[in-house]
């Protein structure tokens, strides 16, 4: 059975830079599903290259058949692992469904991290991220953040009524904010 922690936020919160600390220092393998289906879009002889580039372009969400396999095969690849943080998934009601279809009996879902962080700001670090991504300009950014509001938001409602959320507040320094989330993890483990 595989611990698993879902790393939810909006576009910018921070979910990649305080997941890349958390697997440093506490075992857990970092699995982002953007990053994920970016190099399924690069690999050579994928089928689902074009569609990945349309749906992150648009800032819509890839059928959730292509993102979870990439998920259990990169899972499959760490089994000896802690942990998983599987950022940013799951991202709408496709993305749960088809992850409890595909998972459930195979995985143990521990909580879901919530960085809350103001979208104006959100916006500007994606605009200053620096990594040439596709997505990363206001056109992208526009729709990304309204498939964050009218998608994923609920995703976490439903999460917090079982209680499972644990919201750490992201607009402040990744040091302050890095700190609160290692408090989240050791009560969840009791290290
Ligand atoms: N707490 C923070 N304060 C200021 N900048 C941050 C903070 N966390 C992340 N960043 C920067 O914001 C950008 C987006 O961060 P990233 O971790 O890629 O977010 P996400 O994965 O949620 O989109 C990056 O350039 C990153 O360096
Ligand atoms: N579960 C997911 C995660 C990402 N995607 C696609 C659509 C998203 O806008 C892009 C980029 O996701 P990514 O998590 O890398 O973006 P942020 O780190 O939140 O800025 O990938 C998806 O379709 N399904
Ligand atoms: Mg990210």
């Amino acid at each position: 059975m595989f611990n698993v922690v879902f790393v939810l936020g909006p576009p910018g919160s921070g979910k990649g830079t305080i997941c890349s600390k958390i697997q440093e220092n506490l075992g857990y393998v970092h699995l982002s599903a953007g990053d994920l289906l970016r190099a399924e879009r690069e690999r050579a002889g994928s089928q689902f290259g074009a569609l990945i580039e349309s749906h992150i372009k648009n800032g819509s969400i890839v059928p959730v058949e292509i993102t979870c396999s990439l998920l259990e095969n990169a899972m499959n690849l760490h089994k000896t692992a802690n942990g998983f943080l599987v950022d940013g998934f799951p991202r709408n009601a496709d993305n749960l469904s088809g992850w409890s279809k595909q998972m459930s009996g195979k995985v143990h879902e521990q909580f879901v991290l919530f960085l809350s962080c103001p979208v104006d700001i959100c916006i500007n670090r994606c605009l200053n991220r620096g990594e040439g991504r596709t997505d990363d300009n206001v056109d992208s950014l526009k729709k990304r953040v309204e498939t964050y509001n009218n998608q994923t938001f609920p995703i976490i409602e439903h999460f917090g009524k079982l209680n499972m959320v644990r919201e750490v507040d992201s607009e402040r320094p990744v040091e302050e904010v890095y700190e609160d989330v290692v408090k989240v993890f050791e009560a969840a483990n009791q290290m």
